[in-house]
């Protein structure tokens, strides 16, 4: 799928010392990776209750696997195979091989040697691992305490954007076009806004939403630096006026990304985008195991329907109810894939992931969410700021696409020239502090 004649530039790495890669491996991933150990060490009495003896001996096989992993992690250790025998094992090897081959010198793969986006997946890969062949521990998700916390923290929050939701459905039906797309904006930027709730930018700290998210929406508004939102609304007006023609679905995918508020916020875009006639079927994304801390698992999805369904708030639990009756009457539907988490750029999917690039590609628009799927949209890697979002993409076109992303990792493209520059000089932690965001759009058909 690569462009022939251009090359991309190098993967961000924590060979690269002193970079926000680097910082990460040294200081975060150990981090993290200690609050997992804890977590399980705290549950050893669950473990006990459910399991017996065989629970305390997993919790114990489970964090010698992890502790191990830190020591390999610490000591810039080579990378091991993985020996889990699961779905995804052998192309998880297979990778590790191709990253062995672009090795200089035939060094080993290795944690401060090779790309941060490979290594950084694969601390998450082991985890899974670790638990895997510490039966009966196989099930156990050692975020879901901090994701479940981030969802009760942010409630006021959720009621506010549920109410909000609720009396936009009310008034709905005497409502302009214009006045479609203005609450269309307004509720994309909340979703926009609500990746930066995520916990692996903080190591598993509190990071969730406490004020009002649609009173700060002008205030925010300055720190976008991206703001492709009429495309988006061109592209989902486009959907709909020839869905009745068959041409077009009226089909939206939504890669999801974190769990609490901000998976609440991407319920609420969804269920504006029906109610409004702006799509007829929503297709959500996730992961099928705990990802990146705070990523969205299947269980984290129902369980949040079900909790938004259980709140004593009318218009809360009006949401709720009216979310499972979506995904019972088939109009939402959740689908997961090995491919979302593996460590590949989404440029191999064509060929990785040729199931799941065939079924985006009949999909109107896909909504990719968060950091880390824009680091994967982009490979990752040390592009110019100024370089096309579609350049970047690398022939990644399944349908039209839009990243909505608060900047956690330093990887920015298409910015206007001399804007990185006056962003550097304003704030030197412009690309990892989580304060900017874009919201920025790519169409197979159009050059941007
Ligand atoms: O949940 P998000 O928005 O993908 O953010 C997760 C981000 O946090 C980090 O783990 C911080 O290192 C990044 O690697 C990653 O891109
Ligand atoms: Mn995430």
């Amino acid at each position: 799928m690569e462009v022939e004649g251009m090359l991309a530039p190098l993967s961000l790495s924590a060979k690269f010392e002193g970079s926000f890669a680097y910082l990460t491996v040294r200081d975060r991933l150990p981090t993290i990776l200690t609050k997992v150990i804890d977590t399980i060490h705290r549950n050893k009495d669950n473990f006990f209750k459910d399991y017996g003896e065989e629970g305390v001996q997993a919790e114990k096989r489970a964090i010698s696997f992890l502790s191990k992993m830190r020591n390999e992690m610490q000591t810039d250790k080579p990378v091991l195979i993985l020996t889990d025998n699961a779905e995804d094992t052998e192309t998880w090897n297979k990778y590790m091989q191709r990253q062995q081959d672009m090795m200089e010198d035939g060094e080993p793969v290795s944690w401060f040697k090779s790309p941060w986006l490979y290594m950084e997946c694969y601390m998450y890969r082991r985890i899974r691992e670790a638990l895997y062949l510490s039966p009966p521990m196989d099930t156990f998700d050692v975020f879901k305490e901090g994701k479940t916390e981030s969802f009760f923290e942010s409630q006021r929050a959720i009621i506010s954007v549920c109410t909000y939701l609720q009396e936009l459905i009310t008034n709905m039906e005497n409502m302009s076009e214009v006045q479609l797309q203005e609450h269309f904006f307004k509720l994309l930027q909340v979703s926009l806004w609500g990746n930066k709730c995520d916990l692996s930018i903080s190591a598993g700290q509190d990071n969730s939403q406490k004020s009002n998210p649609i009173d700060s929406l002008p205030d925010l508004q300055r720190f976008i630096l991206v703001n492709d939102s009429i495309k988006v609304w061109s592209s989902l007006i486009a959907g709909k006026g020839c869905g009745s023609s068959g041409m077009k679905r009226g089909r939206v995918d939504i890669v999801l990304d974190n769990a609490g508020f901000e998976l609440i916020t991407d319920l609420v875009l969804a269920d504006f985008l029906v109610s409004a006639g702006l799509a007829k079927q929503i297709r959500f994304h996730g992961k099928s195991f705990p990802w990146f801390v705070s990523d969205v698992t299947k269980q984290d999805f129902e369980w949040t329907i079900m909790q938004t369904m259980a709140s004593n708030h009318k218009w809360m639990s009006a949401s709720g109810a009216q979310w499972k009756h979506f995904m019972k009457d088939g109009t939402w539907s959740y689908h997961d894939h090995a491919f979302w988490t593996s460590p590949h750029e989404f440029c191999d999917m064509p060929a990785d992931a040729a199931d799941l690039y065939a079924m985006l590609q009949d999909s109107d628009l896909i909504l990719f969410k968060g950091d880390l799927n824009y680091r994967k949209l982009t490979g990752d890697r040390m592009w110019e700021h100024t370089v096309r979002f579609n350049r970047a993409l690398r022939g990644f076109q399944a349908a039209p696409l839009c990243s909505i992303r608060t900047l956690k990792a330093n990887v920015q493209v298409g910015l206007k020239s001399g804007h990185a520059e006056q962003l550097g000089r304003e704030d030197a932690d412009w690309m990892t502090n989580g304060k900017y965001a874009v919201i920025q759009f790519s169409s197979p058909s159009k050059e941007h």
